[in-house]
């Protein structure tokens, strides 16, 4: 029987522990967790993850600010707000939308950002920290976070001795999920479009992780029977109900679904995690700030 991971339920619960976490830091120390979410521009699907961050941190008790700039906003403008954001004592979590327009460096607005407010976790120090396993002051980026919780939940036993293949390298998503599945000792291998017979490799995985942005491509037969299978994709394709976009993985979730033990749906997986440890990590720098021992989530 396959087990269809309910991302939805997983993230409620973390926001429901990260609400009772920032209640009890505020009644101990006064102090009140603050995010500030800045976006550039009017990508629609952006301004969506942008709401919900906002409504979540209102759910969570948190004081909540978000700047919504027009999408001409030059380099220097937002750095000169990710500087004063760093210096704002009321804001422990800083968040830069993205994707940025061409001509802002993303590069340089992510280093922008104090690697004590880098909630995203894309800052140098949190990427080196999370590669050496200094997890316990690192801040580890939302989706593979999110996407490592469903996995140990989903096989609730210790990673030792499992093979693990995330297919995709990105900064965001493949490079740091590689890393926590590393640190749980799992056995990994990071795959790429240059891979050969990516089927087979995908094959091989007691943990299949499809980070790759491309719809549907991991059929069911790359897909090794019980595996457990993490959809991080979020692709929008024409053809939806009502003339509506339909929104599908990296895997092609019908035929997976048959192969796999426990499988990721799209949507209701991965991506309601992204936003609950973006808030989960936004407590804990909260608690780091006010020099308090940080829960774990
Ligand atoms: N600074 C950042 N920018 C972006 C990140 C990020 O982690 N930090 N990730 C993505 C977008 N993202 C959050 O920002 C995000 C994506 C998807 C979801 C989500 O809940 N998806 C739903 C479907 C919602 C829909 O209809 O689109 C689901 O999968 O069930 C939340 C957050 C890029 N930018």
């Amino acid at each position: 029987m396959t087990t269809v991971i309910d991302g939805k339920a997983v993230a409620a619960d973390v926001v429901a522990k990260v609400r009772v976490a920032a209640e009890q830091l505020i009644a101990k120390t006064g102090v009140v967790p603050g995010i500030a979410v800045v976006i550039v521009g009017h990508d629609p699907a952006s301004q969506v993850y942008v709401a919900s961050k906002g409504k979540k941190a209102k759910e969570c008790g948190f004081h909540s600010i978000e700047h919504a700039l027009s999408s001409d906003t030059s380099e220097s403008d937002l750095v000169a707000l990710v500087e004063k954001l760093n210096a704002d004592p009321a804001i422990h979590g800083i968040l830069v939308q993205l994707p940025l327009p061409n001509h802002i460096d993303a590069g340089k607005i992510i280093q922008t950002i104090a690697a004590d407010k880098d909630v995203d976790g894309f800052h140098f120090t949190n990427v080196g920290k999370l590669g050496t396993g200094e997890l316990d002051t690192a801040f580890v980026p939302c989706t593979p976070a999110g996407s490592m919780l469903l996995i140990e939940r989903a096989l609730g036993r210790d990673l030792s001795g499992l093979n693990a293949v995330v297919v995709g390298r990105s900064n965001i998503v493949g490079k740091p999920m590689a890393n926590l599945l590393l640190n749980a000792n799992a056995t990994v291998t990071v795959a790429h479009s240059r891979t050969k017979d990516l089927p087979a490799l995908c094959r091989s995985a007691d943990i299949l992780v499809a980070a790759v942005g491309r719809p549907e491509m991991i059929k069911g037969d790359w897909v090794k029977p019980g595996a457990t299978v993490i959809d991080v994709g979020i692709n929008r394709l024409d053809g939806g109900a009502n003339g509506k976009s339909k929104l599908v993985g990296d895997v092609d979730y019908a035929s997976a679904a048959e192969q796999a033990g426990a499988i990721t749906p799209v949507p209701g997986g991965v991506g309601p995690m992204t936003i609950a440890l973006l808030m989960a990590n936004t407590v804990v720098s909260a608690f780091r700030a006010a020099g308090q021992a940080a829960p774990r989530f």
